[in-house]
């Protein structure tokens, strides 16, 4: 049987959040341990806070280290917005994580949108993949971007970074960023990495909280139906692992694993 996504379950946030960062530690580590530095794509929503309650944390040692200095951070997403804007991903971030980082600590490498493209959505998309050409090395010699880590969310219609279900990007297989125009959820216009992107990430974690996740978590888990979230589940197999709460996943049949590294 093909390997599939680990799905870890706690009791609440506050449980999981430590789970998280220690999940997060290990692909740190990984990634410094294959290239120097630890490339690390974020999204938006309830993520960055539920991240910031787990890596803002106190270190319990030397092998519990958050080494912000070895971080390089990119947006899975990006709305087509300003960095100071109330809809940014970036904002998000630097609101719940950015700024809450000791000052005696150092400070990721942080890869926003370039905003004299915000007119142009295929030009800002164009201009981000850009960015990933040069830190994952020129486009010619390689063929996809391979992050250390992908943090993503999972909306309620089963949607992750910005692509939605049933929306012709999903079938985009060519480029590593693209535009949309019309996400069904607004702001509609945004930047957003695709799903080879996505599936060519050495982990991928998916962070789901709450009962109100419940319907699209069995959903996914149970059939696929091809939702953006499925695909995931079913590009990297045991490379994905979800990191949820009991009651996100109530009544769902699917396998849950014990928490280990
Ligand atoms: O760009 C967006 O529209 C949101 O960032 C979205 O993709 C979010 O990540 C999911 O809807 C999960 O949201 P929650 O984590 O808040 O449930």
């Amino acid at each position: 049987m093909a390997k599939q996504a680990n799905l870890y379950a706690f009791p609440d946030t506050a449980s999981l959040a430590p789970a998280l960062r220690s999940y997060v530690i290990q692909c740190q580590e990984a990634g410094i341990a294959r290239h120097g530095a630890f490339k690390v794509g974020v999204s938006g929503g309830s993520l960055p806070k539920i991240l910031a309650q787990g890596l803002l944390a106190p270190s319990s040692g030397p092998h519990d280290e958050v080494k912000w200095d070895k971080w390089e951070i990119f947006f899975a997403d990006e709305r087509a917005v300003p960095l100071d804007h109330e809809d940014s991903n970036y904002k998000l971030l630097k609101d719940e994580l950015l700024d809450k980082i000791p000052d005696d600590q150092s400070k990721p490498i942080v890869h926003t949108i370039d905003t004299t493209h915000l007119n142009d959505t295929q030009e800002l998309a164009d201009q981000y993949e850009q960015v990933l050409v040069k830190s994952f090395a020129s486009r010619d010699s390689v063929k996809l971007p391979i992050f250390d880590l992908l943090l993503l969310g999972c909306g309620p219609d089963g949607h992750t970074c910005s692509l939605f279900p049933g929306h012709q990007l999903l079938r985009e297989t060519s480029a590593w960023v693209a535009p949309i125009e019309d996400s069904p959820k607004p702001p509609p216009r945004r930047i957003t990495l695709t799903l080879p992107v996505v599936n060519h990430s050495v982990r991928v974690a998916f962070v789901a909280t709450g009962g109100g996740k419940k319907g699209i978590m069995k959903e996914i888990f149970e059939e696929g139906k091809g939702l953006p979230c499925a695909l995931v589940n079913e590009g990297t197999g045991d490379r994905c692992s979800w990191f949820v709460d009991n009651a996100a996943v109530e009544g769902v049949s699917y396998q849950r694993r014990p928490f280990s590294l």
